[in-house]
């Protein structure tokens, strides 16, 4: 007779206030692993996050049960679209800048009410916490990508003008992070055309330049300069680069399986098409953007 299945548990993650300030420490590369394993396999994962104290949680609760008990038509104005019987929500964007959260406050209560305002600040607070958490996951999981490459320029043998080495180019990376020796020849081009010197004002300088696929990403928004390198003199200049970019396997394993979107028409299809998906809500984004192969098999 088969054992019957045990449905296993989602991960639990530690992630300290602490190992979160240590970026690239063994902690935290040990905590990456498991955030990985966990995203890949559950999408999913409990942190503990030791920065939740009980009273932050105690206050933001005590003020949530304070606004949801606001009147309907001072709420309504907040409502989150998705509503089903015995459930909707209120939204609360300003409460992730602390600074914003009197706004909401005013809003809502335009009477005023200090004890109410100081509340919402603490809930704001909880939030913060919530995006620490956020912020390192992300992380975890975009610093897997990356390339480091050493360059060497040797220095033109004629006196004189500098010369023209690495011609004009963007980067195809997401971004690109250059840290050079004291030869300097880097040049970027503006938006408007003119070529600048980027000459390091610190030796502790790096240089931080957007690739093509964050201009893509961001629909064109950020700029990828064209870059080129000139060098004079007689000696030889050395770059350390660190390229933003999916690791070779990842590209082998995983053919393109979305068609570029629209975050916000996704959004405001996205309620239909939900409605429509039945009992498989992951067919909602393919049959938004999928292509019409099937996706490759996971490998085992
Ligand atoms: O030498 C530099 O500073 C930049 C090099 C570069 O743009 C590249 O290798 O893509
Ligand atoms: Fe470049």
């Amino acid at each position: 007779m088969a054992a019957a299945e045990v449905a296993p548990n989602v991960p639990i993650v530690f992630l300290s206030g602490e190992l979160l300030k240590q970026p690239g420490s063994a902690a935290w590369a040990a905590a990456r692993a498991q955030v990985w394993e966990a995203l890949e396999e559950f999408g999913c994962f409990e942190a503990i996050y030791d920065e939740i104290s009980l009273e932050l949680r105690q206050a933001a609760f005590a003020v949530a049960k304070e606004l949801v008990s606001l009147r309907v038509e001072t709420k309504q104005q907040n409502y989150a679209a998705i509503r089903y019987p015995g459930y909707k929500s209120l939204n609360v964007d300003e409460a992730l800048d602390p600074a914003a959260a009197r706004g909401f406050t005013d809003r809502m209560l335009p009477e005023g009410n200090p004890a109410f305002c100081e509340a919402v600040c603490n809930f704001a607070e909880a939030a913060g916490a919530a995006v620490a958490v956020e912020g390192a996951v992300r992380r975890m999981v975009l610093e897997s990508l990356g390339k480091v490459r050493l360059s060497e320029y040797a220095p033109p043998t004629s006196e004189g003008e500098a010369m023209l080495i690495l011609p004009p180019h963007t980067d195809s990376s997401v971004t690109t992070l250059t840290l050079q020796n004291h030869v300097h020849g880097f040049e970027v081009k503006t938006r408007s055309g003119a070529w600048v010197c980027v000459n390091p004002s610190s030796p502790s300088s790096l240089i931080f330049i957007n690739g093509d696929a964050f201009r893509a990403w961001s629909n064109g928004r950020l700029y990828a300069p064209p870059h080129r390198v000139k060098v004079a003199g007689g000696e030889v200049r050395l770059v350390a680069m660190l390229f933003a970019v999916p690791k070779d396997e990842a590209r082998e394993r995983n053919p393109a399986r979305f068609r570029p979107y629209k975050f916000l028409e996704y959004a405001e299809a996205f309620n239909s098409l939900l409605a429509a998906a039945g009992d498989d809500p992951t067919s909602v984004l393919p049959a938004f953007c999928g292509y019409a192969a099937p996706e490759p098999k996971a490998e085992t």
